[in-house]
């Protein structure tokens, strides 16, 4: 198909943290049903799609171990699927600057993936229905779908049944980076063998993000993965033990870990917290930085 093509476009998308995961056993098809409370955070990927020579060319904006170049690449596997729906033979680079930490349970693949579907949309201006844009987002991974819509939103299934939750208050947050990621399906096969079969119900969370008392929100945070997490990377009890004693009022792995996330009472205090844990120099921590939610999802820049 022979399509109309701007010249570049520029995506901006979020990273997530999960204020609630509950995980189920393992299903037939080797995922788990999860009841996830999604929160997009303003830590952020770019991703600028511009025509190129026939095919996907990818390039990382600055160098980044982890992050694949080639078809493999999350982003680029959304550019050839959006191709591929609407029967176009791609001729794109991708640039990408990452401000998500790979491998850090926050969905920064996702994230580029997200972006991508986006960037194609508007580059080849298909202008397609939302609806079929989940659906790709949806084949892409689970946590694909949340990266489009952003905002907070209760992810039920693999995690791509969304359903948005509106709420008029900001979180503040302080997040503890690592060195060194943690693989997902890893922590998931880990999850397993610790024989839990219930998830932990989602209802506290949602309830408490009604609340303006960031308080009930502490008290609510929950991840099912956290042992999990906990058991492949011991270290990171420390981490969030610091983060307590730097003044969070709770802290808690993100998704499949390895980052922390703490929760601050306001943007002050999460600046403070920040700087103490900054100074701390917990052993494994690579970054320590600060950021609000929710925000919204994967947008293109004016
Ligand atoms: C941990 C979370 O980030 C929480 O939001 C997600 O559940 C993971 O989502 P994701 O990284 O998009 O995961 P996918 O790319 O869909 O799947 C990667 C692997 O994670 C495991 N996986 C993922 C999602 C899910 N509901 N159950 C699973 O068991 C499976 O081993 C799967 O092969
Ligand atoms: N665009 C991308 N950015 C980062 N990693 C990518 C990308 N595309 C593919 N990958 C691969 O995916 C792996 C997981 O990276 P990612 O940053 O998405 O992890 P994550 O944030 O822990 O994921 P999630 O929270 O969704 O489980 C990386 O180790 C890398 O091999």
């Amino acid at each position: 198909m022979t399509v109309s093509s701007r010249s570049a476009v520029r995506v901006r998308v979020p990273a997530k943290i999960n204020l609630h995961l509950g995980v189920g056993p393992l299903r037939d098809d080797n995922f788990h049903d999860v009841a996830s409370v999604f929160h997009a955070v303003s830590l952020v990927d770019e991703l600028t799609l511009e025509p190129g020579p026939p095919g996907i060319r990818l390039i990382l904006e600055q160098p980044h171990t982890g992050v694949p170049v080639d078809r493999t690449n999350l982003a680029a596997r959304a550019v050839q699927m959006l191709a591929d729906h609407v029967n176009i033979e791609p001729a794109v680079t991708i640039r990408l600057r990452k401000g998500i930490p790979v491998a850090g349970g926050m969905a920064g693949g996702s994230a580029d993936a997200a972006a991508a579907l986006v960037a194609g949309d508007a580059l080849w201006n298909l202008a397609l229905p939302p609806e079929t844009l989940h659906a790709l987002a949806a084949r892409l991974g689970s946590d694909v779908p949340f990266a489009l819509h952003g905002g907070d939103a209760l992810g039920l299934g693999r995690g791509e049944q969304l359903t948005p939750l509106t709420h008029p208050y900001r979180r503040h947050w302080v997040l503890a980076t690592a060195r060194e990621g943690l693989s997902t399906p890893a922590v998931y096969a880990e999850f397993d063998r610790g024989g839990r079969t219930t998830a932990s119900d989602p209802a506290a969370v949602i309830k408490a993000l009604d609340d303006p008392d960031p308080n009930a929100l502490a008290d609510a945070l929950t991840n099912d993965l956290q042992d999990a997490a906990l058991s492949l990377r011991p270290g990171l009890q420390q981490v969030l033990k610091a983060g307590k004693q730097a003044g969070a009022l709770q802290g808690i792995v993100s998704g499949s870990g390895p980052t922390c996330a703490f929760l601050a009472p306001d943007p002050e205090r999460a600046e403070h917290i920040a700087n103490r844990l900054r100074i701390a120099e917990v052993p494994g921590v690579s970054a320590v930085r600060v950021a609000h939610g929710s925000v919204e999802g994967a947008r293109l820049c004016p």
